[in-house]
């Protein structure tokens, strides 16, 4: 049975979370108030105009980024209250990125690349969880390939899989399509998809693109730094409809 996405508890919970950036004329506010959760098992979008707050919105609930005032809690750490230390720890060990333009470092091959999040965690990397995880994004027999030696959707599977190998409690994701055309952003749309249904991973996801967006189970719409809406489970064409008002 499916846990609605109502009643599942948050992986991460934003309490009132405001951010404002210094401007020439006093401070700009970019987040304003945002209460918000973002259910455990769960796939969120976060979708809204250029300048709304939806990147920045992640970079405080992923501890990215400090929020003016207010709190994000993960579980039952409370970000806030974290140093620098615990905040690049907890970065590291319960928290995965995927962004837009894949960050793979150039010189290691696709395996290297998957490994050294467990190399950083100090966790020795078994070559056959490696290897997994690299065959359940589908690149088997090209562990060996440096990211320039793979296509732009192959190197986003390997950002998948280094992000999905280290377990993290919560993925979030900025414009995980964005650089892909359409047929490989579903390839790539349905590997993050799987790694919630099969793995019962947490993903948030900021896009502009409501084809990615209904792949989610929420789409949480921002406008001006404020949560304005929420669907469940939409198609394109509700998400389309809502973002052209
Ligand atoms: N480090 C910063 N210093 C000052 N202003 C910033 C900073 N980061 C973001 N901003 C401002 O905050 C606002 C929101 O930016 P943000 O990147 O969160 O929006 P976004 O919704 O993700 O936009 P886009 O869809 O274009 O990526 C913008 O007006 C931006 O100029």
């Amino acid at each position: 049975m499916t846990i609605p996405t109502d009643i599942r508890l948050p992986a991460t919970q934003l309490a009132g979370v405001s951010k404002s950036y210094e401007s020439s004329s006093g401070p700009a506010p970019v987040l304003r108030d945002v209460s918000l959760g973002f259910p455990q098992g769960a796939m969120t979008a976060v979708m809204g105009p250029s300048g709304s707050g939806k990147t920045t919105l992640l970079h405080c609930a992923a501890g990215l980024d400090r929020p003016t005032s207010g709190q994000v809690l993960l579980g039952g750490t409370d970000l806030s209250q974290c140093d620098e230390r615990e905040l690049t720890h907890i970065r590291r060990d319960r928290i995965g990125f995927v962004f837009q333009q894949f960050n793979l470092l150039p010189m290691l091959t696709a395996y290297e690349n998957v490994a050294l999040p467990l190399r950083l965690g100090r966790r020795a990397p078994k070559r056959a969880v490696v290897m997994e995880a690299l065959r359940q994004v589908g690149l088997e027999g090209r562990e060996k390939r440096r990211p320039a030696e793979l296509s732009g959707g192959q190197q986003q599977r390997v950002a998948i899989a280094r992000t999905l190998v280290a377990e993290p409690e919560i993925v979030y994701a900025d414009e995980p399509t964005g650089a892909l055309d359409t047929a490989t952003g579903r390839q790539v749309m349905g590997l993050l998809r799987e790694a919630v249904d099969r793995a019962g991973r947490t993903v948030v996801m900021v896009t502009h693109d409501p084809h990615a967006a209904a792949w989610a189970d929420r789409v949480v719409f921002l406008v001006d730094g404020q949560i304005v809406g929420k669907l469940d489970h939409p198609t394109a064409e509700q998400v389309a409809a809502y973002v052209s008002g």
